[in-house]
Protein backbone atom coordinates (compact mmCIF):
# COMPACT_ATOMS: atom_id res chain seq x y z
CA UNK A 1 0.00 0.00 0.00
CA UNK A 2 3.15 2.20 0.70
CA UNK A 3 3.54 3.34 -2.71
CA UNK A 4 -0.15 4.76 -3.31
CA UNK A 5 -0.13 6.61 0.39
CA UNK A 6 3.23 8.85 -0.25
CA UNK A 7 1.19 12.08 -0.85
CA UNK A 8 -2.08 11.17 0.21
CA UNK A 9 -2.56 13.58 2.65
CA UNK A 10 -3.27 15.91 0.41
CA UNK A 11 -6.52 14.83 -0.26
CA UNK A 12 -8.13 13.71 2.15
CA UNK A 13 -11.08 12.59 -0.14
CA UNK A 14 -8.93 9.98 -1.86
CA UNK A 15 -7.11 8.94 1.73
CA UNK A 16 -10.69 7.78 3.07
CA UNK A 17 -11.34 6.32 -0.24
CA UNK A 18 -8.19 4.46 0.27
CA UNK A 19 -8.95 3.44 4.02
CA UNK A 20 -12.18 2.43 3.20
CA UNK A 21 -10.57 -0.37 0.65
CA UNK A 22 -8.00 -1.25 3.45
CA UNK A 23 -10.93 -1.67 5.96
CA UNK A 24 -12.87 -3.61 3.88
CA UNK A 25 -10.24 -6.03 2.82
CA UNK A 26 -9.45 -6.14 6.39
CA UNK A 27 -12.41 -6.56 8.84
CA UNK A 28 -13.74 -9.22 6.31
CA UNK A 29 -12.16 -12.29 7.21
CA UNK A 30 -12.86 -11.99 10.65
CA UNK A 31 -16.40 -10.83 10.27
CA UNK A 32 -19.04 -13.85 10.60
CA UNK A 33 -22.01 -11.27 10.57
CA UNK A 34 -22.65 -10.49 7.63
CA UNK A 35 -24.85 -7.86 8.03
CA UNK A 36 -23.26 -6.22 10.66
CA UNK A 37 -19.99 -6.30 8.12
CA UNK A 38 -22.31 -4.70 5.06
CA UNK A 39 -23.83 -1.96 7.65
CA UNK A 40 -20.41 -0.77 8.51
CA UNK A 41 -18.91 -0.47 4.62
CA UNK A 42 -22.50 0.95 3.65
CA UNK A 43 -22.35 3.54 6.25
CA UNK A 44 -18.34 4.10 5.15
CA UNK A 45 -18.96 4.42 1.98
CA UNK A 46 -21.58 7.26 2.13
CA UNK A 47 -18.91 9.28 3.95
CA UNK A 48 -15.87 8.36 1.58
CA UNK A 49 -18.63 9.32 -1.59
CA UNK A 50 -19.56 12.33 0.46
CA UNK A 51 -23.58 11.08 -0.25
CA UNK A 52 -26.48 11.13 1.55
CA UNK A 53 -27.27 7.37 1.72
CA UNK A 54 -25.53 4.43 0.43
CA UNK A 55 -27.32 0.68 0.39
CA UNK A 56 -26.26 -2.70 -0.83
CA UNK A 57 -27.81 -4.75 -2.61
CA UNK A 58 -27.87 -8.84 -2.74
CA UNK A 59 -29.36 -10.85 -5.88
CA UNK A 60 -31.80 -13.60 -4.06
CA UNK A 61 -31.48 -16.09 -6.60
CA UNK A 62 -34.48 -18.14 -5.04
CA UNK A 63 -36.37 -15.30 -5.10
CA UNK A 64 -35.40 -13.72 -8.82
CA UNK A 65 -34.73 -10.41 -7.72
CA UNK A 66 -32.45 -7.63 -5.06
CA UNK A 67 -32.93 -7.19 -1.76
CA UNK A 68 -31.30 -4.69 0.61
CA UNK A 69 -28.84 -6.05 2.63
CA UNK A 70 -28.70 -3.31 4.61
CA UNK A 71 -31.85 -1.13 5.77
CA UNK A 72 -31.30 2.40 3.76
CA UNK A 73 -33.24 4.15 7.12
CA UNK A 74 -33.27 1.86 10.41
CA UNK A 75 -37.41 2.10 10.63
CA UNK A 76 -37.88 0.36 7.08
CA UNK A 77 -37.88 -3.55 6.53
CA UNK A 78 -35.81 -4.72 3.57
CA UNK A 79 -36.38 -3.36 0.29
CA UNK A 80 -36.81 -5.46 -2.99
CA UNK A 81 -36.58 -4.62 -6.60
CA UNK A 82 -37.03 -7.33 -9.59
CA UNK A 83 -33.63 -7.54 -11.78
CA UNK A 84 -34.14 -5.90 -14.64
CA UNK A 85 -36.00 -2.90 -13.06
CA UNK A 86 -35.45 0.15 -11.49
CA UNK A 87 -32.00 1.32 -11.21
CA UNK A 88 -30.10 -1.10 -9.02
CA UNK A 89 -32.95 -4.05 -11.06
CA UNK A 90 -30.76 -2.35 -14.29
CA UNK A 91 -27.47 -2.50 -13.54
CA UNK A 92 -28.04 -5.83 -11.99
CA UNK A 93 -28.93 -6.98 -15.44
CA UNK A 94 -26.33 -4.80 -17.47
CA UNK A 95 -23.66 -5.17 -14.64
CA UNK A 96 -22.82 -1.73 -15.70
CA UNK A 97 -21.78 1.50 -13.53
CA UNK A 98 -24.96 3.98 -14.36
CA UNK A 99 -25.00 7.42 -13.31
CA UNK A 100 -28.30 9.45 -13.05
CA UNK A 101 -28.07 13.38 -12.01
CA UNK A 102 -31.48 14.14 -11.77
CA UNK A 103 -34.03 10.55 -10.87
CA UNK A 104 -37.05 12.39 -11.37
CA UNK A 105 -36.53 13.10 -14.80
CA UNK A 106 -35.28 9.29 -15.50
CA UNK A 107 -37.44 6.79 -16.26
CA UNK A 108 -35.16 3.76 -14.79
CA UNK A 109 -36.07 5.20 -11.25
CA UNK A 110 -38.33 3.69 -9.17
CA UNK A 111 -40.08 5.93 -6.81
CA UNK A 112 -42.05 3.76 -4.51
CA UNK A 113 -38.31 2.98 -2.36
CA UNK A 114 -38.85 6.51 -1.90
CA UNK A 115 -42.51 6.62 -0.67
CA UNK A 116 -41.69 4.11 1.40
CA UNK A 117 -39.05 5.42 3.08
CA UNK A 118 -40.00 8.95 3.02
CA UNK A 119 -36.66 9.92 1.29
CA UNK A 120 -36.37 12.07 -1.50
CA UNK A 121 -33.86 10.42 -4.30
CA UNK A 122 -31.83 13.01 -6.62
CA UNK A 123 -28.94 12.07 -8.33
CA UNK A 124 -27.82 8.17 -7.51
CA UNK A 125 -24.80 6.12 -8.69
CA UNK A 126 -24.74 2.29 -8.86
CA UNK A 127 -22.43 -0.30 -9.63
CA UNK A 128 -22.53 -3.91 -9.85
CA UNK A 129 -20.79 -6.36 -7.19
CA UNK A 130 -18.86 -8.77 -8.83
CA UNK A 131 -15.34 -10.03 -8.49
CA UNK A 132 -14.68 -9.94 -12.18
CA UNK A 133 -16.13 -9.34 -15.55
CA UNK A 134 -16.46 -13.18 -16.01
CA UNK A 135 -18.51 -13.61 -12.53
CA UNK A 136 -22.09 -13.24 -11.95
CA UNK A 137 -23.64 -10.72 -10.73
CA UNK A 138 -23.77 -11.12 -6.89
CA UNK A 139 -25.85 -7.56 -5.64
CA UNK A 140 -25.28 -3.86 -6.69
CA UNK A 141 -23.98 -0.95 -4.46
CA UNK A 142 -25.95 2.47 -4.80
CA UNK A 143 -24.79 5.81 -3.39
CA UNK A 144 -27.68 8.59 -3.21
CA UNK A 145 -27.80 12.56 -3.54
CA UNK A 146 -24.24 13.86 -3.93
CA UNK A 147 -23.23 16.51 -2.03
CA UNK A 148 -21.78 17.88 -4.92
CA UNK A 149 -25.04 18.04 -6.58
CA UNK A 150 -24.17 14.50 -9.21
CA UNK A 151 -21.71 12.24 -9.15
CA UNK A 152 -18.72 12.20 -11.48
CA UNK A 153 -16.40 10.10 -13.53
CA UNK A 154 -14.00 9.37 -10.98
CA UNK A 155 -17.01 8.62 -8.51
CA UNK A 156 -18.14 6.46 -10.79
CA UNK A 157 -14.81 4.65 -11.73
CA UNK A 158 -14.45 4.47 -7.63
CA UNK A 159 -17.55 2.48 -7.40
CA UNK A 160 -16.92 0.43 -9.80
CA UNK A 161 -13.21 -0.84 -7.96
CA UNK A 162 -15.37 -0.90 -4.66
CA UNK A 163 -18.20 -3.39 -5.79
CA UNK A 164 -15.21 -5.28 -7.36
CA UNK A 165 -13.87 -5.85 -3.81
CA UNK A 166 -17.40 -6.25 -2.19
CA UNK A 167 -17.75 -9.27 -5.08
CA UNK A 168 -14.47 -10.74 -4.02
CA UNK A 169 -15.31 -10.58 -0.30
CA UNK A 170 -18.40 -11.92 -0.86
CA UNK A 171 -17.26 -14.65 -3.29
CA UNK A 172 -15.01 -16.30 -0.10
CA UNK A 173 -17.96 -15.83 2.54
CA UNK A 174 -19.50 -19.18 1.01
CA UNK A 175 -19.48 -22.15 3.01
CA UNK A 176 -17.46 -25.36 2.36
CA UNK A 177 -19.55 -28.41 3.29
CA UNK A 178 -16.69 -29.43 5.25
CA UNK A 179 -17.14 -26.57 7.86
CA UNK A 180 -20.46 -27.39 8.65
CA UNK A 181 -20.07 -29.93 11.24
CA UNK A 182 -21.24 -31.30 14.49
CA UNK A 183 -24.22 -34.18 15.10
CA UNK A 184 -27.83 -32.93 15.09
CA UNK A 185 -27.15 -29.24 13.84
CA UNK A 186 -27.26 -28.08 10.51
CA UNK A 187 -25.92 -25.06 10.03
CA UNK A 188 -27.96 -22.45 8.01
CA UNK A 189 -26.23 -20.06 6.17
CA UNK A 190 -23.04 -19.27 4.08
CA UNK A 191 -21.85 -17.20 7.32
CA UNK A 192 -21.45 -19.38 9.78
CA UNK A 193 -17.71 -21.03 9.30
CA UNK A 194 -17.83 -23.30 12.16
CA UNK A 195 -14.93 -25.80 12.28
CA UNK A 196 -14.75 -28.74 14.86
CA UNK A 197 -15.94 -31.87 15.27
CA UNK A 198 -14.05 -32.77 18.23
CA UNK A 199 -15.90 -34.55 21.71
CA UNK A 200 -15.39 -31.21 23.59
CA UNK A 201 -17.38 -29.82 20.59
CA UNK A 202 -20.35 -31.82 20.22
CA UNK A 203 -21.65 -30.76 24.07
CA UNK A 204 -21.85 -27.65 22.18
CA UNK A 205 -23.30 -27.55 19.12
CA UNK A 206 -25.94 -30.17 20.68
CA UNK A 207 -26.88 -27.32 23.13
CA UNK A 208 -26.98 -24.78 20.27
CA UNK A 209 -29.23 -27.24 17.93
CA UNK A 210 -31.64 -27.10 21.22
CA UNK A 211 -31.71 -23.64 21.78
CA UNK A 212 -32.04 -22.81 18.07
CA UNK A 213 -35.86 -24.59 18.05
CA UNK A 214 -37.05 -22.10 21.26
CA UNK A 215 -36.98 -18.57 21.68
CA UNK A 216 -35.13 -19.47 25.25
CA UNK A 217 -33.21 -16.87 26.93
CA UNK A 218 -29.54 -18.61 26.35
CA UNK A 219 -26.46 -17.67 28.31
CA UNK A 220 -23.25 -18.32 26.40
CA UNK A 221 -19.90 -19.01 28.71
CA UNK A 222 -16.27 -18.86 28.24
CA UNK A 223 -13.09 -17.41 27.62
CA UNK A 224 -12.72 -14.96 25.29
CA UNK A 225 -11.96 -16.19 21.49
CA UNK A 226 -13.80 -19.20 22.18
CA UNK A 227 -16.01 -18.39 20.15
CA UNK A 228 -19.28 -17.70 21.77
CA UNK A 229 -20.42 -14.75 18.92
CA UNK A 230 -20.02 -17.24 16.20
CA UNK A 231 -22.16 -19.75 18.52
CA UNK A 232 -24.89 -17.03 19.07
CA UNK A 233 -25.01 -15.98 15.14
CA UNK A 234 -25.20 -19.93 14.47
CA UNK A 235 -28.80 -20.05 17.21
CA UNK A 236 -29.75 -17.22 15.28
CA UNK A 237 -29.80 -18.29 11.93
CA UNK A 238 -30.92 -21.49 12.81
CA UNK A 239 -33.67 -20.48 14.74
CA UNK A 240 -37.59 -19.52 13.34
CA UNK A 241 -36.27 -16.18 13.52
CA UNK A 242 -33.51 -16.57 10.99
CA UNK A 243 -35.21 -14.00 9.00
CA UNK A 244 -35.16 -11.07 11.14
CA UNK A 245 -32.29 -8.93 12.39
CA UNK A 246 -29.18 -10.49 14.90
CA UNK A 247 -28.32 -7.29 16.49
CA UNK A 248 -25.21 -7.29 18.60
CA UNK A 249 -24.65 -5.22 22.08
CA UNK A 250 -21.16 -5.41 22.84
CA UNK A 251 -21.59 -4.17 26.86
CA UNK A 252 -17.85 -3.49 27.44
CA UNK A 253 -17.31 -0.66 24.93
CA UNK A 254 -20.30 1.31 25.82
CA UNK A 255 -19.57 4.24 28.29
CA UNK A 256 -22.20 3.39 31.07
CA UNK A 257 -24.21 6.83 30.12
CA UNK A 258 -24.53 5.48 27.15
CA UNK A 259 -25.65 2.04 27.41
CA UNK A 260 -29.26 3.03 28.35
CA UNK A 261 -29.81 5.23 25.26
CA UNK A 262 -28.12 2.24 22.93
CA UNK A 263 -30.35 -0.44 24.47
CA UNK A 264 -33.58 1.46 24.52
CA UNK A 265 -33.18 4.19 22.43
CA UNK A 266 -34.13 8.09 23.80
CA UNK A 267 -36.68 10.76 22.49
CA UNK A 268 -35.82 13.75 21.43
CA UNK A 269 -34.57 16.24 24.04
CA UNK A 270 -33.59 13.33 26.08
CA UNK A 271 -30.27 14.84 27.42
CA UNK A 272 -27.95 17.47 25.65
CA UNK A 273 -27.80 16.57 22.02
CA UNK A 274 -30.19 14.32 21.79
CA UNK A 275 -31.34 16.14 18.67
CA UNK A 276 -33.82 13.41 17.23
CA UNK A 277 -35.82 10.62 18.17
CA UNK A 278 -33.06 7.24 18.42
CA UNK A 279 -34.46 3.61 18.54
CA UNK A 280 -32.29 1.48 20.75
CA UNK A 281 -31.32 -2.03 19.97
CA UNK A 282 -34.10 -3.78 21.54
CA UNK A 283 -36.00 -2.07 19.22
CA UNK A 284 -34.14 -2.69 16.15
CA UNK A 285 -34.34 -6.34 16.99
CA UNK A 286 -37.65 -6.56 16.84
CA UNK A 287 -38.66 -9.67 15.61
CA UNK A 288 -35.03 -11.29 15.31
CA UNK A 289 -32.46 -11.55 18.66
CA UNK A 290 -30.78 -9.44 20.31
CA UNK A 291 -27.38 -10.54 21.18
CA UNK A 292 -26.04 -9.30 24.41
CA UNK A 293 -22.45 -9.63 24.75
CA UNK A 294 -19.79 -9.32 27.82
CA UNK A 295 -23.45 -9.65 30.03
CA UNK A 296 -20.94 -9.50 33.43
CA UNK A 297 -20.03 -6.06 32.56
CA UNK A 298 -23.50 -4.40 32.19
CA UNK A 299 -23.53 -1.47 34.14
CA UNK A 300 -25.54 -2.01 37.28
CA UNK A 301 -27.69 0.53 37.34
CA UNK A 302 -29.00 -0.67 34.08
CA UNK A 303 -29.43 -4.15 35.31
CA UNK A 304 -33.39 -3.32 36.78
CA UNK A 305 -34.16 -2.03 33.52
CA UNK A 306 -32.71 -5.19 31.54
CA UNK A 307 -34.66 -7.52 34.08
CA UNK A 308 -37.78 -5.37 33.68
CA UNK A 309 -36.84 -6.16 29.85
CA UNK A 310 -36.08 -9.60 30.03
CA UNK A 311 -39.36 -10.61 32.15
CA UNK A 312 -41.77 -8.42 30.53
CA UNK A 313 -39.94 -7.25 27.05
CA UNK A 314 -41.45 -4.08 27.92
CA UNK A 315 -39.18 -0.74 28.22
CA UNK A 316 -39.30 3.05 27.59
CA UNK A 317 -36.57 5.04 25.68
CA UNK A 318 -34.49 7.78 27.67
CA UNK A 319 -36.77 10.58 28.04
CA UNK A 320 -39.67 8.91 27.21
CA UNK A 321 -43.13 8.21 28.97
CA UNK A 322 -44.65 5.66 26.41
CA UNK A 323 -43.82 1.70 27.42
CA UNK A 324 -43.15 0.18 24.65
CA UNK A 325 -42.98 -3.67 23.67
CA UNK A 326 -40.77 -5.88 21.30
CA UNK A 327 -40.68 -9.17 20.36
CA UNK A 328 -37.18 -10.34 20.77
CA UNK A 329 -35.18 -13.17 21.32
CA UNK A 330 -32.23 -12.68 24.36
CA UNK A 331 -29.00 -14.37 23.77
CA UNK A 332 -26.06 -13.19 26.12
CA UNK A 333 -22.50 -14.31 26.72
CA UNK A 334 -19.55 -13.53 29.24
CA UNK A 335 -16.36 -14.60 30.25
CA UNK A 336 -17.04 -13.13 33.57
CA UNK A 337 -17.43 -15.47 36.76
CA UNK A 338 -20.84 -14.31 36.58
CA UNK A 339 -21.78 -16.10 40.46
CA UNK A 340 -18.89 -14.60 42.09
CA UNK A 341 -20.12 -11.22 40.56
CA UNK A 342 -23.48 -11.82 41.85
CA UNK A 343 -22.15 -12.53 45.81
CA UNK A 344 -20.03 -9.85 45.75
CA UNK A 345 -23.27 -7.45 44.75
CA UNK A 346 -21.90 -6.42 41.24
CA UNK A 347 -24.56 -8.83 38.90
CA UNK A 348 -27.92 -8.70 40.40
CA UNK A 349 -28.99 -12.13 41.29
CA UNK A 350 -32.47 -12.26 39.92
CA UNK A 351 -31.31 -10.85 36.62
CA UNK A 352 -29.03 -13.79 36.75
CA UNK A 353 -31.56 -16.48 37.16
CA UNK A 354 -33.32 -14.80 34.43
CA UNK A 355 -30.31 -15.28 31.90
CA UNK A 356 -29.06 -18.46 32.15
CA UNK A 357 -32.60 -20.59 31.48
CA UNK A 358 -30.29 -22.18 28.80
CA UNK A 359 -26.06 -22.10 29.55
CA UNK A 360 -23.84 -23.09 26.85
CA UNK A 361 -20.10 -23.52 28.23
CA UNK A 362 -17.60 -23.07 25.34
CA UNK A 363 -14.78 -25.19 26.32
CA UNK A 364 -11.14 -23.70 25.98
CA UNK A 365 -9.22 -24.31 22.88
CA UNK A 366 -6.06 -25.98 24.59
CA UNK A 367 -8.43 -28.38 26.01
CA UNK A 368 -10.55 -29.39 22.70
CA UNK A 369 -7.49 -31.21 21.86
CA UNK A 370 -4.45 -31.30 19.34
CA UNK A 371 -6.62 -32.47 16.19
CA UNK A 372 -8.79 -29.96 16.78
CA UNK A 373 -6.02 -26.97 16.90
CA UNK A 374 -4.68 -28.47 13.54
CA UNK A 375 -8.05 -28.90 12.01
CA UNK A 376 -9.06 -25.25 12.53
CA UNK A 377 -5.16 -23.88 11.93
CA UNK A 378 -5.82 -25.53 8.29
CA UNK A 379 -9.07 -24.06 7.63
CA UNK A 380 -7.45 -20.33 8.73
CA UNK A 381 -4.63 -21.37 6.53
CA UNK A 382 -7.09 -22.13 3.53
CA UNK A 383 -8.84 -18.69 4.42
CA UNK A 384 -6.08 -16.61 4.53
CA UNK A 385 -4.34 -17.93 1.77
CA UNK A 386 -6.96 -17.35 -0.51
CA UNK A 387 -7.54 -13.48 1.46
CA UNK A 388 -4.32 -12.13 1.00
CA UNK A 389 -3.77 -13.76 -2.80
CA UNK A 390 -1.72 -16.62 -1.51
CA UNK A 391 -0.77 -19.75 -3.29
CA UNK A 392 -2.16 -22.95 -1.87
CA UNK A 393 -0.96 -22.82 2.16
CA UNK A 394 1.13 -25.69 3.40
CA UNK A 395 2.41 -25.78 7.01
CA UNK A 396 6.25 -27.01 8.00
CA UNK A 397 6.35 -29.92 9.76
CA UNK A 398 7.20 -28.57 12.91
CA UNK A 399 5.37 -25.53 12.68
CA UNK A 400 1.95 -27.91 12.96
CA UNK A 401 4.29 -29.25 15.87
CA UNK A 402 4.43 -26.23 18.10
CA UNK A 403 0.70 -25.36 17.32
CA UNK A 404 -0.16 -28.46 18.60
CA UNK A 405 1.27 -28.01 22.17
CA UNK A 406 0.62 -23.95 22.22
CA UNK A 407 -1.08 -23.19 25.38
CA UNK A 408 -4.06 -20.52 23.80
CA UNK A 409 -4.33 -18.40 26.25
CA UNK A 410 -6.39 -16.39 23.62
CA UNK A 411 -8.04 -19.62 22.13
CA UNK A 412 -9.43 -19.79 18.77
CA UNK A 413 -8.41 -15.53 17.78
CA UNK A 414 -5.45 -15.88 18.93
CA UNK A 415 -4.53 -19.07 16.49
CA UNK A 416 -6.59 -17.19 13.82
CA UNK A 417 -4.38 -14.35 13.88
CA UNK A 418 -0.98 -16.99 13.91
CA UNK A 419 -2.18 -18.15 10.88
CA UNK A 420 -2.81 -15.16 9.21
CA UNK A 421 0.26 -13.01 9.87
CA UNK A 422 2.16 -16.02 9.32
CA UNK A 423 0.88 -16.34 5.90
CA UNK A 424 0.63 -12.57 5.47
CA UNK A 425 4.37 -13.14 5.98
CA UNK A 426 5.11 -15.62 3.47
CA UNK A 427 4.46 -14.98 -0.24
CA UNK A 428 5.33 -18.52 -1.18
CA UNK A 429 2.17 -19.47 1.29
CA UNK A 430 4.64 -21.69 3.12
CA UNK A 431 4.03 -21.31 7.10
CA UNK A 432 6.40 -21.21 9.16
CA UNK A 433 7.41 -21.82 13.15
CA UNK A 434 9.96 -19.05 12.88
CA UNK A 435 6.43 -16.45 11.85
CA UNK A 436 4.84 -16.97 14.70
CA UNK A 437 5.07 -14.75 17.56
CA UNK A 438 7.56 -15.01 20.30
CA UNK A 439 5.61 -17.17 22.72
CA UNK A 440 5.16 -16.22 26.24
CA UNK A 441 2.01 -18.17 27.05
CA UNK A 442 0.37 -17.67 30.35
CA UNK A 443 -2.10 -14.21 30.99
CA UNK A 444 -5.38 -13.91 28.83
CA UNK A 445 -4.29 -11.44 25.79
CA UNK A 446 -6.43 -8.28 26.68
CA UNK A 447 -9.92 -7.74 25.01
CA UNK A 448 -8.46 -5.00 22.90
CA UNK A 449 -6.40 -7.19 20.88
CA UNK A 450 -9.43 -8.62 18.75
CA UNK A 451 -9.56 -5.97 16.76
CA UNK A 452 -5.73 -5.90 15.87
CA UNK A 453 -5.21 -5.20 11.98
CA UNK A 454 -2.33 -7.04 10.90
CA UNK A 455 -0.57 -4.42 8.74
CA UNK A 456 1.62 -6.33 6.45
CA UNK A 457 2.32 -6.27 2.18
CA UNK A 458 -1.52 -7.23 1.11
CA UNK A 459 -1.38 -8.28 -2.25
CA UNK A 460 -4.92 -7.97 -3.13
CA UNK A 461 -5.09 -4.56 -1.75
CA UNK A 462 -2.35 -3.34 -3.29
CA UNK A 463 -4.24 -4.83 -6.75
CA UNK A 464 -7.16 -3.03 -5.60
CA UNK A 465 -5.64 0.35 -5.41
CA UNK A 466 -3.66 -0.29 -8.49
CA UNK A 467 -7.31 -0.87 -10.09
CA UNK A 468 -8.46 2.54 -8.56
CA UNK A 469 -5.82 4.23 -9.93
CA UNK A 470 -5.99 3.33 -13.47
CA UNK A 471 -9.84 3.64 -13.75
CA UNK A 472 -9.13 7.23 -12.19
CA UNK A 473 -6.54 7.92 -15.05
CA UNK A 474 -8.93 6.49 -17.51
CA UNK A 475 -12.25 8.09 -16.34
CA UNK A 476 -9.60 11.22 -16.77
CA UNK A 477 -8.83 10.70 -20.49
CA UNK A 478 -5.53 9.27 -19.55
CA UNK A 479 -4.62 12.48 -18.12
CA UNK A 480 -1.89 10.83 -15.41
CA UNK A 481 -0.87 14.64 -13.81
CA UNK A 482 -5.17 15.27 -13.01
CA UNK A 483 -5.48 11.95 -11.51
CA UNK A 484 -1.93 11.94 -9.57
CA UNK A 485 -3.26 15.66 -8.51
CA UNK A 486 -6.92 14.08 -7.22
CA UNK A 487 -5.90 11.02 -5.96
CA UNK A 488 -3.11 13.13 -3.58
CA UNK A 489 -0.46 10.65 -4.98
CA UNK A 490 2.81 11.47 -6.90
CA UNK A 491 3.18 11.35 -10.88
CA UNK A 492 5.62 8.28 -10.01
CA UNK A 493 3.18 6.57 -8.01
CA UNK A 494 0.47 6.43 -10.76
CA UNK A 495 3.04 5.57 -13.65
CA UNK A 496 3.96 2.96 -11.35
CA UNK A 497 0.42 1.65 -10.81
CA UNK A 498 -0.02 1.60 -14.12
CA UNK A 499 3.09 -0.89 -14.82
CA UNK A 500 2.71 -3.07 -12.34
N1 LIG B 1 -15.16 -23.22 15.73
C1 LIG B 1 -14.74 -22.17 15.01
N2 LIG B 1 -14.59 -22.28 13.67
C2 LIG B 1 -14.15 -21.24 12.93
N3 LIG B 1 -13.84 -20.05 13.44
C3 LIG B 1 -13.98 -19.87 14.76
C4 LIG B 1 -14.44 -20.91 15.61
N4 LIG B 1 -14.49 -20.45 16.87
C5 LIG B 1 -14.08 -19.18 16.82
N5 LIG B 1 -13.78 -18.81 15.57
C6 LIG B 1 -13.26 -17.50 15.14
O1 LIG B 1 -12.45 -17.01 16.21
C7 LIG B 1 -12.66 -15.63 16.41
C8 LIG B 1 -13.16 -15.39 17.82
O2 LIG B 1 -14.47 -15.92 17.96
P1 LIG B 1 -15.63 -15.13 18.70
O3 LIG B 1 -15.53 -13.66 18.41
O4 LIG B 1 -16.91 -15.80 18.39
O5 LIG B 1 -15.19 -15.39 20.21
P2 LIG B 1 -15.88 -14.87 21.56
O6 LIG B 1 -15.88 -16.02 22.48
O7 LIG B 1 -17.17 -14.22 21.24
O8 LIG B 1 -14.81 -13.81 22.04
P3 LIG B 1 -15.05 -12.59 23.09
O9 LIG B 1 -15.43 -13.18 24.39
O10 LIG B 1 -13.70 -11.94 23.14
O11 LIG B 1 -16.11 -11.72 22.48
C9 LIG B 1 -13.65 -15.19 15.35
O12 LIG B 1 -12.94 -14.66 14.24
C10 LIG B 1 -14.35 -16.47 14.97
O13 LIG B 1 -14.82 -16.42 13.65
Amino acid sequence: MSAYDERASYDPRSMTRLSLLVELASTLAREIDLDAWLASAAHALASAMSAERASIWLVDAEEGDLVTRVAVLPEVPALRQRIGAGVVGTVARSAEVLRIDDASRDPRFDPSADRVTGFTTRSILAAPIREDASAPVRGVVQVLNASAGSFDAEDAAYLEVLGRELGRALAMTTLRPDDASGPGLVLRGPFNRIVGRGAAMEAVYERVGLAAQTDATVLLRGETGTGKTLLARAIHVNSPRRDGPFVTVDCTTLPPQLVESELFGHERGAFTGADRRVRGRVEMASGGTLFLDEIGDLPPEIQGKLLRFVQDRVFERVGGRETLRADVRLLCATHHDLERAVDEGRFRRDLYYRIRVLEIEVPRLASRGPDEIERLARHFADLYAKRHGRPEPRFEEDAIDVLRAHAWPGNVRELEHWIESALVLAPDGVIRRSRFPAQRGGAEPKREARDAVVLAPNQKLDDAMREYVRATVQALGGNRSEAARRLGVSRNTIARAMRG
